[in-house]
């Protein structure tokens, strides 16, 4: 069996990628098993982008989809579970939930997965002759993946037919380990089963539009290149911001903290993207090797660049430790600010600040690449505070926005900051912005790894965080209380301004429409 997926040296031509489309399309006999089917992921995630994919033609005339778990369910109850987080009209739903059927198994053993083995079979064999592809998505506690990958790899992975064009991969979801030794140990039982290329490792924010756009962003814009340096940018901040708490998850998260649940998985690939070199070509290893080599010169977070906050009561949210989930005195962050360090020629000095939190005052993901001020400025020391940033928010709203200094429409020379905006939605309009699984699902079964995370590029993500985990772990550090609807714990303020960032003096966004400038008062 073949997995001839896109791991091709070169962008695909418009002729190659309509080739592919049409494979996929009207050759490929595709069964997605979703495994967990019973759980949130799959009902909130997983099902609702097949559909949207679906709906929009993206997939296979030759479709199937099963949902797998331990509960007792019938397909009914499963379409019963899943109808309502579907987008779309009623006779479409309906079309996708008759090719959606329920095989209920555990997730130790065989018996089950001899059973879907069965189902899986006897579709295959109408098509005899045509190529296969089985693709099993995980939605389930990553405690379980070891047994489930092998009840796969001993009973579901013999595609009877199989060719060239047939293939089987495996898609699996966070959190992988707790730091560098359980990780590694869950990536090496693994491994030992399925390699590397069968493994799709999702981290979904790489599935986000404005990560999808870095690339072609970074490596196609010549008045950056030279500019994205040392010499150049004083400090770069990702931030993760979310106005709500744990609501009633407080037992899965207190297990894991914010550096575990969004900082060494989503933010670190933000800065892998934003920090690595340009690869050789756009082949996934391409990427991923130039992604790896970055994070391995990354330095270990140190407890002493860190802030860490745990939030308390404020407004209509109830403080962490209220939270019936959450164990009595917990003291895992709900917040964290870090910054860190690359050591390689062009990054040298410049602090990568990390910041994320949950209950705080707004609901923002966003990266702030900060330049240095003029050398010699003939305009004064305001201008040291009047910085050229260029701000990426990912969400909500997608939005590239350049801060730059121009004089104050009038009679005076007075310098004001404005910006160079290119807002999603008034440039776009109605443009549909894919939601991040829909693309990674659909980049899984072309077979295209580039938006999926390599083990190295796991291992190096860990490196760089787990001393300060086991630091945090053995108790070393103290989450600082701040109240749920702030902007966190001050001292995150005070790291970060001592980093270098400088808030931009009395800068003024005056909105898409009304036709001001920026304004410095
Ligand atoms: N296209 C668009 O949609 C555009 C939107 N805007 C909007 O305009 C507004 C302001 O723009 P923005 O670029 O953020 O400009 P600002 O210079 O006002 O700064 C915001 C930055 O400073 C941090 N900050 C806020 N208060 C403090 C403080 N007391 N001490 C230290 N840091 C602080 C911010 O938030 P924190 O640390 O809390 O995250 C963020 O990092 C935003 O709402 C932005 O989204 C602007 C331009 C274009
Ligand atoms: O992985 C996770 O991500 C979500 C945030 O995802 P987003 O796409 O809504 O930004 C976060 O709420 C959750 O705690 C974390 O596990």
């Amino acid at each position: 069996m073949g997995d001839n997926g896109n791991q091709d040296h070169k962008p695909m031509s418009a002729a190659v990628k309509e080739e592919r489309r049409c494979f996929i399309a009207n050759k490929l006999v595709l069964t997605v098993v979703v495994l967990g089917a019973s759980g949130d992921l799959a009902k909130k995630k997983t099902f609702p982008a097949l559909f949207t994919l679906f709906r929009k033609g993206f997939l296979p005339k030759n479709l199937k989809l099963i949902g797998y778990a331990r509960s007792k369910l019938s397909n009914e109850d499963l379409h019963g579970k899943i109808k309502d987080y579907l987008k779309g009209d009623d006779k479409t739903k309906d079309e996708f939930l008759s090719r959606v059927s329920y095989v209920p198994g555990s997730y130790d053993g065989d018996e089950g997965f001899q059973g879907l083995e069965k189902v899986l079979e006897e579709r295959e064999k109408e098509f005899e002759g045509a190529p296969l592809g089985r693709l099993f998505y995980l939605a389930l506690p990553p405690s379980v993946y070891p047994q489930v990958c092998a009840g796969l790899k001993k009973n579901c992975a013999n595609i009877k037919m199989a060719g060239k064009d047939s293939w089987l991969r495996l898609v699996i979801e966070k959190p992988f380990g707790m730091d560098l030794k359980t990780s590694e140990e869950l990536a090496d039982k693994l491994g030992e089963l399925f390699p590397e290329e069968q493994l799709y490792r999702i981290d979904h924010y790489l599935g986000k539009e404005l990560m999808q756009n870095m690339l072609v962003l970074r490596f196609a814009n010549q008045f950056l290149s030279p500019t994205w340096h040392r010499n150049f940018i004083s400090n770069v901040q990702i931030c993760f911001k979310e106005p709500f708490g744990t609501e009633g998850r407080g037992g899965y998260f207190d297990e894991f903290g914010i550096i575990r649940d969004v900082m060494q998985n989503h933010l670190t690939q933000i800065l892998a993207l934003l920090a690595m070199e340009q690869p050789v070509t756009l082949s996934a290893d391409d990427i991923r090797d130039e992604k790896v080599r970055v994070l391995r010169a990354l330095s270990p977070v140190a407890l002493e660049d860190t802030v860490l906050g745990q939030y308390t009561a404020g407004g209509d949210t109830k403080a962490y430790l209220d939270d019936e989930t959450v164990p009595k005195g917990s003291k895992t962050p709900t917040f964290a600010t870090c910054v860190m360090r690359i050591h390689n020629e062009r990054w040298e000095g410049v602090p990568w600040i990390m910041k994320a939190g949950k209950a705080l005052n707004e609901r923002k993901v966003e990266i702030r690449v900060q330049y240095k001020p003029p050398a010699a400025s003939i305009h004064g020391e305001v201008i040291d505070q009047m910085r050229n940033e260029l701000v990426l928010r990912l969400q909500p709203d997608e939005a590239i926005y350049m801060k730059i200094v121009v004089k104050k429409p009038g009679l005076e020379m007075e310098s004001i900051v404005s910006e160079l905006d290119l807002s999603y939605k008034q440039r776009y309009g109605d443009t549909y912005i894919p939601d991040a699984y829909e693309r990674l699902i659909l980049d899984a079964i072309r077979g295209d790894q580039q938006h999926f995370v390599r083990r190295d590029e796991l291992r190096a993500a860990w490196a760089a965080f787990t001393p300060l985990l086991h630091a945090i772990d053995r108790g070393e550090a103290e989450p600082q209380e701040y109240p749920a609807g702030s902007r966190g714990p001050p001292a995150s303020d005070i790291l970060v301004s001592k980093a270098g960032f400088v808030k931009n003096a009395n800068y003024l966004w005056k909105g898409k429409n009304s036709g001001q400038a920026g304004d410095i008062s």
